[in-house]
């Protein structure tokens, strides 16, 4: 059961103004953070700095307790991130994307490949497994970076705009297998320009000029037994 704390945090790209600024949130175990904000308010900013990819300019980023140093230590205590571009390498198959990062985690191969067709198959991609990514649709290339997340099976699990591609059948899909990751568990955090999707999940912060306001916090919730 992993918590990660964003502590008073302010992020800036280069030299430019903070697009962050003073930000806290804890993302609990068991629980789905919604993110959301106007475009440009910062929601991917946040989850790459939850994800260890931007070293904030003040604050901190922890993961039980320690401090996160970079995306390879991040990476080291089961931080996952989906990324709003999905992140792909479009000349391998869905499969061989999933696959990957299986192995680069550690699994052996016989575990990858058994993992990878349990993630296909949650998203509804088993047909499209052993095509390359670039000749899959956008929602089918979004799907499998989600498979490629959930097969991972992270303590905390970053999903950026992860069902802006889908039709109302896989978004619904998709939303469920979010709270089936925190119902496992994991620390899920959900960037969304959604509302009804926001609505669904445990919590929401709300980006705008950069201030982060929790519009709804976990204290309203039955504490975890
Ligand atoms: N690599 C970068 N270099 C400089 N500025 C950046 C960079 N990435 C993002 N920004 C700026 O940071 C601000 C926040 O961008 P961010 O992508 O985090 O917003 P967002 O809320 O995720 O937007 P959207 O909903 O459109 O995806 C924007 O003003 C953007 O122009």
């Amino acid at each position: 059961m992993t918590t990660l704390v964003v502590d008073a945090v302010s992020v800036a790209y280069g030299k430019d103004e903070p697009v962050l600024r003073d930000v806290s949130v804890r993302v609990e175990p068991g629980r789905t953070l919604a993110v959301t904000g106007p475009s440009g308010a910062g929601k991917t900013t946040l989850l790459f700095t939850m994800a260890g990819l931007l070293r904030p300019r003040q604050g901190t980023v922890s993961v039980d307790g320690t401090q996160l140093r970079d995306r390879d230590h991040a990476v080291a205590q089961r931080v996952v991130l989906v990324p709003q571009d999905n992140g792909l390498a479009a000349i391998l198959t869905a499969a061989e994307n999933v696959q990957v990062a299986l192995i680069a985690q550690g699994a052996s191969p016989a575990d990858a490949r058994r993992r990878m067709v349990e993630a296909m198959d949650r998203l509804g991609l088993s047909g499209q497994a052993d095509q390359l990514v670039e000749e899959l649709s956008g929602g089918q290339q979004q799907r499998t970076a989600i498979a490629r997340g959930l097969a991972l099976a992270g303590d905390v699990l970053l999903a950026d705009e992860v069902t802006s591609e889908l039709d109302a059948q896989n978004r619904q899909k998709v939303l469920d297998l979010l709270h089936e990751e925190a119902a496992r568990g994991a620390a899920v955090v959900f960037a969304t320009h959604d509302p009804e999707a926001a609505a669904a999940c445990d919590a929401e912060l709300h980006l705008v000029d950069g201030r982060a306001e929790l519009v709804r916090g976990y204290s309203e919730l039955p504490v975890h037994a």
